[in-house]
């Protein structure tokens, strides 16, 4: 699979979302970050906006709830238009029931972990999600420094995905840019969302293909994708 690259409207202008999400067309999904203020200390958007900027856009939203409770919203970010659905391990009741009721309405589903929480103890869930999302920033913020010391669990959750031989999508969300991208693709990353290095840049649009055409660079000479 090519590299897929995620801008997250984080880093965009919100009075301004409909020409944001135009800006990086060309992009595979729209990462859209929902946060609550409880789960993570900062408040960003919630359903109404998610489902205005499913009319407004033909690229697909790849909605991150950074909140608590997502068992009981999670459902209602799939009906109001987005294709895919990220909970976090840390915030999940029932996490197996919900990736399963997120993908019975229609969703990819999706978990993400924060950078202390190991992916060892969910293995055996794996199968249940379209994707695992290992965050390389502590959730909250855009524009924070990318965090070396989670390569080791991005190769590991490489490792499981093949181990079981899985068609599970790795994502990496916080501080990827030209200069740690390679480093997550060779690692064994395959879906990376780029806030400010899309959206800081003069041209967004190229800025996406940019980090694309490295990141599927970085991964022609991984280890891990051979035969991938
Ligand atoms: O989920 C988050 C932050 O919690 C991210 O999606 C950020 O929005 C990524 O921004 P950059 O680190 O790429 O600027
Ligand atoms: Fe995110």
């Amino acid at each position: 699979m090519a590299a897929q690259i995620n801008p997250s409207i984080l880093s965009a202008d919100f009075a301004r979302l409909a020409d944001e999400a135009k800006a990086v067309q060309g992009a595979d999904w729209l990462h859209v970050d929902v946060m609550d203020n409880h789960f993570v200390p900062n408040l960003t958007l919630g359903v109404p906006i998610v489902e205005s900027l499913a009319k407004a856009t033909s690229t697909p939203l790849d909605c991150h709830l950074m909140i608590e409770d997502p068992d009981r919203w999670a459902p209602q970010y799939v009906e109001a238009g987005a294709s895919s659905v990220t909970f976090h391990a840390e915030a999940a009741h029932a996490p197996v029931r919900l990736a399963r009721e997120i993908r019975a309405k229609g969703a990819r589903a999706s978990m993400a972990l924060k950078p202390a929480t190991p992916i060892e103890p969910y293995e055996d869930l794996l199968p249940e999600l379209d994707m695992l999302l290992i965050m390389t920033v502590e959730p909250g913020f855009g524009g924070q420094a990318f965090l070396d010391i989670m390569l080791p669990k991005i190769r590991r959750t490489r490792e499981l995905i093949a181990k079981h031989g899985l068609e599970l999508w790795l994502q990496v969300d916080g501080g990827v840019s030209a200069s740690t991208i390679e480093r997550c693709a060779e690692a064994g990353a395959d879906v990376f969302v780029a806030g400010s290095a899309v959206y800081g840049a003069q041209d967004p649009a190229e800025a996406v293909r940019a980090l694309r055409t490295q990141a599927d660079t970085a991964t022609a000479s991984a280890a891990w994708a051979c035969g991938h």
